[in-house]
């Protein structure tokens, strides 16, 4: 057998196989039938998860080939809870995804359990040092594998468990491809548990039904090659014994289906994961449910109430994007233009705004969006503080205001836009951590309360960032030679502290709801509100005093601020 390492030659700094052209013209995919039309695979799939509602896999309303669905033709349900739909809050379904890898640089998730050991240094988790967390389950350090150095593990029972199940296929190759995307080791993962006999027909029957997008895959010049080259590495990996054209289908198969994997703390993916019933879930930019990951076990759970015949969809990317990045980045990873109710109604919205703002054209706000993601993504690199001199991140405010200015000349940017408000976070995080803590604040409040978000799993997570900021200003209040002591019109610690109390109140009655009160991430929350309030002298949040004492508190705290009380967080009776 040839060796892997001698077919390899580097293309985009990555190393990949030498594409053989003969190749590419024998093969032509058979055409794809939806699952839907196969009723007993789609009742496989179904029982593939732990369902918790009635669900049926049917013709998709929103796109093409099939989606998932709340039931509404089983007599049997009738008279039963879910007859008049799901409420929001609800979980839908939870299962153990038939496959899932950790993406190259989340050094501290163990490749087998998923357990991140580096959660400790998570903000919310910092709260213990303020308020008493809840006992965070120590986790030893990840070590990576001596042969790849590229898998980690928390310990020699997880790398043992990893060995035997994939890691003995999988360190080869990731010796080689060292920064191989997380659905192209699954690809891989796929071939030799099919060579091993690890999969039975009808996962494979599943399989061979994906979605794969292969035709326009193989039209896209800059993506055929990747594809291609991964496909070849695969085939050679197994000794030549993998199906080339099969193995050439499964990569971008893998690609359209893999869910991303996104732990309830953050919105970013680490990893991602094949589950054959999310797999059939079509995209919405405002879905009425969203999935996340609770160490290996995938939890569907919807964010609107959903009725019987609806069907039901997740957001395939980050939900805070705006809708001109959202939009570029569905057509290049799924290929469609996605036409949902959020996306028409931004868009006109976009367009009003060039219109009576601006020059009329969506390319110039597309321009800056792209302006300002740069601007903050180089304020966040060393290199960028380094070469531009971003570390005075006054500096990095006024580059902003001249690219929303240059924009947007008639009148300021509206302030809910993106990438606006999560500019604004991240500059609340980069002042905090100079010791800025005004300045961290102010951003912080403006990048939260002026967003568009009022509820979900993103506003849980930002809230999280937000509450640390301000119990971190409280603390300097304690210091006798704090800068914000000479400021005048900034707010008594009294505010500062019932604003937290009250923030924190709606971020746990959020987390349980959304996330679910048996999550891990929603019981930590929750341990970190309960002593704190135990220790409250006062009225308590839930009671009428307290709702009315943080309403005044919020209100002085926002006017120095600057934002104004129409933004204000309305406490929940
Ligand atoms: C994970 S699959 C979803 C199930 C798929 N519809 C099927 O029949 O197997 C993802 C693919 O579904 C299609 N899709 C999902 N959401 C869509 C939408 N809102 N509009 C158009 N197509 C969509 C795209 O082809 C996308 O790549």
């Amino acid at each position: 057998m040839v060796e892997l390492e001698e077919l390899l030659l580097n293309v985009n700094g990555e190393t990949l196989p030498i594409l053989n052209e003969d190749d590419e013209d024998d093969f032509v995919p058979p055409a794809r039938l939806a699952f839907h039309t196969e009723p007993k695979l789609c009742d496989f799939i179904l029982r593939s998860a732990i369902i918790s509602v009635p669900l049926a896999i049917r013709s998709s309303g929103v796109g093409s080939g099939s989606g998932l669905f709340l039931a509404d033709d089983d007599k049997q349900q009738q008279g039963q809870h879910h007859g008049r739909g799901i409420n929001r809050g609800r979980e839908i379904f939870r299962s153990t995804p038939l496959m899932a890898a950790i993406d190259y640089g989340n050094d501290g998730f163990c490749h087998h359990c998923f357990k991140d050991a580096k959660a400790g240094e998570q903000p919310l988790l910092k709260f213990g040092g303020f308020g008493g967390a809840g006992d965070q389950e120590k986790m030893e350090e990840v070590k990576a594998c001596t042969g790849c150095h590229v898998a980690r593990f928390c310990s020699k029972k997880c790398q043992k468990a990893a060995w035997s199940k994939f890691h003995k296929d999988e360190c080869k190759i990731l010796r080689s491809v060292p920064r191989m995307k997380a659905q192209h080791l699954l690809a891989h993962r796929l071939v030799f548990w099919q060579q091993r006999g690890f999969i039975t027909t009808s996962q494979g029957k599943a399989i061979d039904m994906l979605e794969d997008h292969f035709n326009e895959y193989t039209k896209d010049e800059e993506r055929s090659p990747e594809v291609y080259g991964i496909a070849v590495a695969i085939c050679k990996a197994t000794g030549g014994k993998a199906n080339m054209g099969l193995v050439w289908k499964l990569v971008p198969a893998l690609r359209t289906n893999c869910i991303r994997m996104r732990p309830a703390s953050g919105k970013e993916a680490v990893g991602y994961a094949l589950d054959l019933l999310s797999a059939t879930i079509q995209h919405s930019c405002h879905p009425n449910a969203f999935a996340f990951f609770e160490g290996t076990e995938l939890r569907v759970r919807s964010l609107k109430k959903i009725l019987p015949g609806d069907e039901i969809t997740i957001c395939y990317i980050d939900p805070t994007i705006d809708l001109l990045q959202r939009q570029k980045i569905l057509l290049k990873r799924h290929f469609f233009d996605c036409n949902c109710t959020r996306c028409k109604n931004e868009y006109k919205e976009r367009k009003e705004c060039v219109k009576t703002l601006g020059d009329g054209k969506i390319s110039t706000l597309e321009k800056a969006q792209e302006q300002m993601l740069s601007l903050i993504n180089a304020a966040s690199s060393s290199q960028g503080m380094m070469s531009k001199g971003y570390d005075d991140l006054g500096k990095v405010e006024t580059a902003l205001r001249t690219i929303m200015r240059d924009a947007l000349p008639v009148s300021h940017w509206p302030a809910h836009i993106e990438p606006l408000p999560m500019v604004r976070q991240t500059l609340a995080a980069l002042y905090t951590s100079q010791k800025k803590y005004a300045d961290g604040l102010r951003n912080a409040l403006k990048g939260k309360l002026m967003s568009c978000r009022r509820d979900g799993p993103e506003w849980v997570n930002e809230m999280a960032d937000v509450i640390l900021i301000i119990l971190e200003t409280g603390c300097q209040l304690n210091e006798p030679s704090s800068p914000l002591l000479e400021d005048r019109t900034f707010p008594p610690a009294e505010d500062l502290q019932t604003v937290t109390y009250g923030y924190l109140y709606e971020m746990c009655r959020e987390a349980g709801t959304i996330f679910g009160g048996d999550s891990e991430y929603a019981k930590a929350i929750i341990n970190v509100f309960t002593p704190m309030v135990g220790k409250m002298t006062g009225d308590r949040p839930g009671s009428k005093e307290f709702a009315k004492a943080f309403e005044e508190a919020q209100g002085r705290l926002l006017q120095w601020a600057n934002v104004t009380s129409h933004y204000a967080l309305v406490m929940s009776s």
